[in-house]
């Protein structure tokens, strides 16, 4: 029984997509933690997987992230919920874990944005989304207005994002990535100082073999902010999910195995 009026506790996994994503990605983790007895969920956020917004009418984060913060609100409280997000929704994480400190037991970052609330990221000159050739635009304003969607050109998507991962997957991926809404994506990694949310254990899983996000910068972010636990994941590109899922399975308990419950 766990300190929430008699109630027992339940491990819940919410599981946040990067850029392009969507619930979608997660889905070898959610069989694995349900049938290992856990609950796990994946969101879509606004625009992404099969949210039926058009991305192209995203301009602000938290429109982005609102269907992270109605799940959130609506989960119980006996619920012990980890908060996994990887690449750039580690910043909805961050932001999310700001909003909903109290609910969330444990974050996890999974070659992901990890930025301390009050500070901006570590330089980010080893970043890829910086080299425009590999990413197409989408101009929801018209053509003479700024771009309103990001999408990585067909042909990059193996090499970046799943360099590492089954072939079956690469195939399914790329029929599912949608445009991500690049203006709503410019409110990343804007939030106030939060000592409370800093109390909430966080973990990082870095993805050795990512040609997107270079493991450099992941450890930049890990030496800026330090987590109460690392992991390497040695053999995974930037999509541990598709590239390692029973590695990164077994990370995620060997974390959550460290909680107070
Ligand atoms: C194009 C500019 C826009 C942006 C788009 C974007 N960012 C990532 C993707 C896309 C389309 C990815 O596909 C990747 C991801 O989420 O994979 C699933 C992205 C990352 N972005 C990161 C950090 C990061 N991005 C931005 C800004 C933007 N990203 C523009 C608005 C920032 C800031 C503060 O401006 C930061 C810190 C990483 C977590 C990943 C990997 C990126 C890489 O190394 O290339």
């Amino acid at each position: 029984m766990g300190g929430d009026g008699g109630v027992a506790p339940i491990i819940h996994f919410v599981f946040v997509h990067g850029a392009c994503h969507g619930g979608w990605c997660w889905y070898k983790l959610i069989t694995l933690l349900l049938a290992a007895g856990f609950k796990a969920t994946s969101v879509d956020l606004t625009g992404a997987g099969i949210n039926l917004t058009d991305s192209n009418t995203v301009f602000d984060f938290d429109h982005y992230n609102q269907p992270l913060f109605s799940l959130l609100s609506e989960i119980p409280p006996h619920h012990k919920i980890i908060l996994v997000g990887h690449s750039i929704g580690g910043g909805t994480v961050t932001e999310a874990l700001c909003k909903f400190t109290d609910k969330i037991s444990m974050v996890i970052y999974l070659a992901a944005e990890m930025v301390q609330p009050g500070t901006t990221s570590p330089n980010n000159s080893n970043m890829t989304v910086g080299e425009e050739d590999i990413w197409e635009f989408t101009y929801g304003e018209g053509a003479d207005k700024p771009p309103t969607g990001v999408l990585m050109k067909e042909e990059f998507i193996r090499h970046y994002y799943y360099s590492q991962s089954p072939i079956e997957d690469v195939t399914l991926a790329s029929k599912l990535l949608r445009p991500a809404p690049i203006r709503a994506l410019q409110g990343i990694d804007k939030l106030p100082p939060n000592p409370e949310a800093e109390k909430v254990p966080r973990g990082y899983m870095k993805t050795a073999k990512d040609n997107l996000f270079h493991p450099m910068y992941q450890d930049r972010l890990v030496e800026k902010w330090p987590p109460s636990q690392l992991y390497i994941l040695e053999d995974s590109d930037h999509s541990a999910f598709f590239s390692v899922p029973t590695i990164l399975f077994a990370y995620l308990l060997r974390a959550v195995s460290f909680l107070q419950l």
